[in-house]
């Protein structure tokens, strides 16, 4: 039945009778009353009524393309009868009733096209639509990679060019030096050597100077290339007036922009920084002004402050710019530095880059989400770091305090914590620690900032420092309300942690380690002690030391701890090796919280205190984006920092203009890994007799020509009066080992000179490395990893000595040498005679980082061959700070410029990455 055709002579009617369509009418009366019905039953009937009504059994709706009604031919043929135009549109409902008396209807060809055309259309469009979702799918994957691939690309590029200024530093150095027929070898291959040139004569300087100035243009163009403009030179007008640079020197506004020299020879393969390269010529060498880099000045801040009128007159007067710096600070600034004071170039770069503008009235935004900055300041030794984070830390605390004011209920509902800081600072020493407290606190004098530091006496208030639960609250501002809400938190990481796990989280690792320790127990906090949602703030100073492999396990620990609970895992924290953590279900337990712990780690297992080191913490759901400003700072970039922050820190190299490749959130001064240039270097070689009484007879120098300099003064003055006796200059004398220290203090003490002795306070006898990971976590950051004495065993603790106790509660211990106060610390009046008062402070690499020791240390004594070019730097660098002079004598074999020891600083740079990833130098690691 279903082949049969059927040909009706016309369509008459259509009607619908249960589901069932009855067409009368012509020969594709029955397809069109189908179509046009939806139905698959219709019976077509003739209009003579002979014929008898028939089923039709509808074929499927035929394919796109293909016509329901046949093909057009067929169409054709169609008898000339009646038709019905009806609307396209038209479209009669399933249950429509025709009467049999109605026109028959018959869809025009032009119609019928309408609807194929239709109907093709609509198909297209839906599997168009189709594929587009999927496609779009795709898309978006590929703009993600996309993306992706682009900041890749950037953050790379930030690596090279970075990169290429350090390697372009160096090269300029080399040119200088052969301009001046100077040392400065490049070796074969990827090897190059140094030698230290401490003690050129100005007079050859001066010659060979005029030499390079001599040099045709031609030389000196060809010799042009880009460099980053980082920073603009110091001091430069200063220089070409042929005046001495000084630290009040005001920045050259005039320079143009120019090019450094084009490098006539190959970066070493790894292309990493050249730590030896720290010699620099005194400034008042013509190539250095040749040099200046002119690329970008610094930008003219303007000089009054529309935000207030009484400061107006301060910073027309004084360099430190408002705006963008807050009045209260720079009345702070002032107070400490003096008015003559002007920023050094990393304090310039850090105001001009990280220091928050001063809001416009009525513009804040305060509901906008803050864009969280990342920045690394990098400059030599006394350059005035810890200003250059201190003023955007303290301006962005004091403008959010004001901009959420009126929401101060939020810290009332933190109140179940001890404290609530709202910025850390992290640093690797007690005492560091200390200063840097201190220091913090007089520049908050205006601003009213609330400063804690974390002392010895720990969490919960069970040790000494009790009420405050062992938080040192005597530098906080005496506006201070609450020293639960500190603004600003100064700790070493191990007390930042301790303060978040509880005491002793860490002991297990030292305990099984000592036999002859008592066994602390692990106390979690019995109330929470930090609440670490309002940290807005980051900053680790130090930040070679605090992410050396010794520090940083911690330090990131710190950094995850805090970024998790600000909501957001961090991709850089993907894989924590954490030492001990394990050991304690408590501490396993907050960290399980916020790590996904390795299957395999079972935590459960270490329950009784099973060793339990070196696991692997795996985090989820991470990014590489830190929900806190983020600050790091370093004197020295060696090239396991760089290798370290390019792996979990990428967001530094990231450019951060589009117009300018350089612009990295590496900040740098043009004379980092350079000895201050005010520092003098002297060689000093051993007799061959007993080395005790060499270092006695410099010392003894030393003072002797301090007491003729003060009486050719007087003389000169022509003074009949009695100038008042100055006090004899303070020194530092750094050994590699605390028995050294020791034997050399006691030698000392006998010949009637007080001295300060101070070193890691090691008590236990050990040969393992444990105890040296589990010192330096107490903050002690530089264990003697050679400290050992024949026996094999470790010094104890240095007791008993007065004045030479370390107290991490305060830096009593320390009183005389370090800078207290700036501004109050010129050289005493009165004399004290060396047998009364300690002149003469011997230490250990641990003293050598950070701590700004007085005006009145002006010369450090570097008994032992230092183990590596950043320990001499940072020796070198407790004197000649801030611009004033400062001698370094280098004792040793040979004397001259290899008396610092051919085998130390003239190390070959063996480059590059050792086998995990960290420097070595002269085949051995730089943090050993
Ligand atoms: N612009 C300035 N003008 C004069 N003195 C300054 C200036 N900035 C800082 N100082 C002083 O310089 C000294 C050294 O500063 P600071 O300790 O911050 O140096 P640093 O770069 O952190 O050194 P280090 O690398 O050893 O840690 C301090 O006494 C400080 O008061």
């Amino acid at each position: 039945m279903s082949s049969s055709v059927f040909l009706l002579s016309s369509l008459r009617g259509v009607s619908l009778r249960g589901g069932t369509a009855i067409a009368m009418g012509t020969r594709n009366t029955g397809t069109a009353a189908r179509w046009r019905l939806r139905t698959r039953s219709v019976h077509v009937l003739r209009k003579s009524g002979k014929g008898k009504g028939m089923e039709m059994n509808s074929p499927p709706p035929p394919p796109p393309g293909e016509s329901r009604y046949g093909n057009k031919r067929e169409g054709n043929k169609r008898g000339s009868s009646k038709r019905i135009r009806r609307s396209p549109t038209h479209s009669p409902s399933p249950s429509l009733k025709h009467s049999d008396n109605s026109p028959t209807y018959r869809p025009s060809p032009r119609f019928k096209k309408q609807l194929i055309l239709q109907e093709a259309q609509n198909r297209i469009a839906l599997f168009q639509a189709e594929r587009e979702r999927e496609r779009g799918g795709l898309r978006k994957e590929k703009e993600e990679e996309k993306e992706k691939e682009e900041r890749e690309k950037r953050r790379r590029e930030g690596v090279r060019m970075l990169r290429e200024s350090m390697v372009s530093d160096r090269q300029r150095q080399l040119q200088r030096e052969r301009g001046r027929g100077n040392m400065g070898k490049l070796g074969s291959g990827s090897r190059w050597k140094y030698e230290i040139e401490g003690s050129l004569s100005k007079e050859r300087e001066r010659r060979v100077g005029r030499e390079v100035q001599q040099r045709p243009l031609e030389l000196q163009k060809s010799q042009k290339r880009r460099i980053i403009p980082l920073s603009s030179p110091p001091f430069d007008s200063r220089i070409q007036s042929g005046q001495k640079p000084s630290w009040s020197q005001k920045p050259s506004t005039s320079a143009k922009p120019s090019f450094g020299n084009k490098p006539s020879i190959k970066p070493n393969n790894n292309g990493l920084p050249q730590l030896k390269e720290f010699y620099r010529p005194p400034p008042s060498f013509p190539s250095y002004t040749q040099r200046k880099l002119k690329l970008s000045t610094f930008p003219s801040f303007p000089k009054t402050s529309p935000h207030s009128s009484s400061s107006s007159s301060l910073s027309s007067s004084f360099a430190f710019p408002s705006p963008p710096l807050l009045p209260g600070l720079l009345s702070s600034l002032h107070d400490i530095l003096g008015p003559e004071a002007r920023p050094t170039d990393i304090q310039r770069l850090s105001i001009e880059n990280i220091v928050d503008p001063l809001p416009i009235a009525n513009a804040v935004d305060a509901t906008a989400a803050p864009e969280h900055k990342e920045y690394l300041l990098a400059s030599e030794t006394g350059s005035g770091k810890s200003i250059a984070y201190l003023l955007p830390l303290l301006q962005s605390l004091k403008l959010s305090e004001w901009a959420n004011s009126s929401s101060s209920s939020n810290f009332e509902s933190l109140s179940e914590y001890t404290y609530t800081p709202r910025s850390l600072i992290l640093a690797p020493t007690h005492e560091l620690a200390r200063q840097l407290s201190g220091f913090a606190k007089m520049l908050c004098h205006e601003i009213k900032l609330r400063v804690v530091c974390t002392s010895k006496a720990n969490v919960g208030g069970r040790e000494r420092g009790g009420a405050r639960g062992g938080v040192d609250t005597r530098h906080s501002s005496p506006s201070s309300t609450s020293a639960g809400n500190p603004d600003i938190m100064v700790s070493t990481p191990m007390k930042f942690l301790e303060m978040i796990f509880g005491r002793g989280w860490d002991n297990h690792t030292h305990n099984t380690s000592t036999s002859s320790t008592s066994a602390s127990t692990f106390n979690p906090p019995t109330k929470r002690t930090l609440n670490l949602t309002q940290i807005e703030w980051i900053i680790i100073d130090e930040a070679d030391v605090l992410f050396d492999p010794d520090f940083n396990t911690f330090t990131r620990l710190i950094l995850e701890q805090v970024a998790r609970a600000k909501g957001r895992v961090v991709e850089s924290e993907k894989e924590v090796k954490v030492l001990s953590a394990g050991c304690y279900p408590e501490v396993a337990q907050g960290l399980e919280e916020s790590l996904e712990v390795d299957n395999s780690l079972g935590l459960g297992e270490a329950k009784g205190g099973e060793a339990d080191t070196g696991k692997t913490w795996t985090l989820s759901g991470s990014t590489t984006r830190y929900p806190f400003n983020l600050i790091l700072t370093t004197a020295t970039i060696p090239p396991a920092l760089l290798v370290y922050l390019e792996q979990y820190h990428p967001m530094l190299f990231v450019n951060r203009s589009s117009s300018s490749l350089s612009n990295t959130g590496i900040l740098r001064s043009p004379n980092l890994h350079h000895l201050p240039p005010s520092l003098k270097i002297e060689h000093v070689n051993w007799s061959g007799g007993n080395k005790l009484a060499d270092i006695e007879k410099r010392l003894r120098a030393v003072w002797m020509e301090d007491e003729r300099i003060q009486g050719g003064s007087t003389m000169a003055m022509g003074s009949t009066t009695t100038t008042p006796p100055t006090e004899p200059s303070k020194i530092i004398i750094f050994c590699n080992k605390s028995t050294k220290v020791l034997e050399l203090g006691d030698y000392l003490e006998r010949k009637g000179i007080k001295t300060v002795v101070l070193t890691s306070t090691i008590r236990e006898s050990l040969n393992n490395d444990k105890l040296v990971k589990s010192d330096v976590a107490k903050g002690d950051w530089r264990v003697e990893a050679e400290e050992e004495n024949s026996k094999g065993q470790r010094d104890v603790e240095i007791e008993g000595k007065e004045g030479s106790e370390r107290r991490r509660g305060s830096n009593k211990h320390l009183n005389g040498f370090l800078n207290v106060k700036p501004s109050s610390s010129p050289l005493s009046t009165s004399l004290t005679p060396l047998s009364s008062t300690p002149h003469v402070l011997l230490t250990t690499s641990l003293l050598s980082r950070g701590l700004d020791f007085s005006p009145s240390v002006k010369h450090v004594f570097i008994v032992d061959e230092p183990r590596n070019v950043v320990d001499f730097l940072h020796r070198a660098g407790r004197t000649g700070r801030a611009g004033r002079e400062g001698v370094v004598v280098v004792f040793g074999r040979g004397g001259g410029r290899g008396g610092i020891g051919r085998k130390g600083l003239d190390m070959e740079w063996r480059g590059g990455r050792g086998k995990q990833g960290k420097a070595r130098e002269g085949g051995r690691s730089l943090f050993t």
